[in-house]
C-alpha cells in the first residue's frame, strides 16, 4: 500500500508555511507523494531541499483537476478525506484499516486548506473526523497517518539520505555525509 495525500487548495502568501508543513508531515509520516491543486515555487523548493538532504523519494506533484486525478485513483486505490464533520475516526479507523488490508489497495487522504467543494465528500470512500472541532490539517494529517501506520513509519531510514539523526537519550547524535 502507497500514501498519497491530496491538497486542496492553497491561498499564496497566506498558506505558504503551512503547505509545506503539510507536505514534511506527510513525508515524515510515510507517505509517499504530495498532489497541489496550485502551484507554489517556494513550497516546492522547500520539500525538494529536505528530500534531497534527508533522502527517500518522496513526490511533488501540482496536477491541474483534482476531480479527474481522484476519480483515476479509485480505479485501485480508497479515497479517505478528512473533515471535522465526518466519521468518528475512533469508531472507523479499523473498518478503514481491512479495507486496505484486504484489498492491497492504495490510499489518497485529502485534506483542505480553506471549504472543500462538496464533490470531495462525494467522492471519497470515507469521509473521517479526527474530534468534531475545528483544528488544524497538519494535525489531523499527522493523526491519522499514525493510528494507520500505528507508527511504524517514523523511523524510516534512507540510504541516500545525507543527513541521518539517530535517536538519543542525552545529545544530538546526528551523521552528516561530507561533500
Ligand atoms: C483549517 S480547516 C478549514 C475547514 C473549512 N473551514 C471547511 O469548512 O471545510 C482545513 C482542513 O483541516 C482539516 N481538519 C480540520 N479540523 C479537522 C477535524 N476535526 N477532523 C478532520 N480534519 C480536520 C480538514 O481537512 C480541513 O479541510
Amino acid at each position: 500500500m502507497t500514501i498519497e495525500i491530496l491538497r486542496l487548495g492553497h491561498r499564496g502568501e497566506r498558506d505558504k508555511r503551512i503547505s509545506t508543513h503539510v507536505a514534511l508531515t506527510s513525508r515524515a509520516l510515510g507517505a509517499k507523494k504530495i498532489i497541489f491543486t496550485e502551484e507554489d515555487k517556494h513550497v516546492k523548493e522547500s520539500v525538494e531541499r529536505i528530500v534531497d538532504s534527508w533522502g527517500g523519494d518522496f513526490k511533488f506533484e501540482v496536477v491541474k483537476s483534482w476531480r479527474t486525478y481522484t476519480k483515476r485513483f479509485k480505479d485501485n486505490g480508497i479515497v479517505v478525506h478528512l473533515t471535522m464533520y465526518g466519521e468518528n475516526i475512533n469508531k472507523i479507523m479499523t473498518e478503514i484499516r481491512e479495507d486496505i488490508s484486504k484489498t492491497n489497495k492504495n490510499l489518497l487522504l485529502i485534506i483542505g486548506a480553506e471549504k472543500v467543494p462538496r464533490e470531495a465528500y462525494d467522492l471519497a470512500d470515507y469521509n473521517l473526523s479526527v474530534g468534531n472541532q475545528p483544528h488544524s490539517e497538519v494535525a489531523a494529517l499527522a493523526i491519522f497517518l499514525d493510528r494507520l501506520t500505528e507508527g511504524k513509519t517514523l523511523y524510516s531510514e534512507y540510504n541516500d539520505a545525507k543527513i541521518k539523526v539517530t535517536p538519543s537519550k542525552s545529545e544530538k547524535c546526528v551523521f552528516v555525509e561530507k561533500d
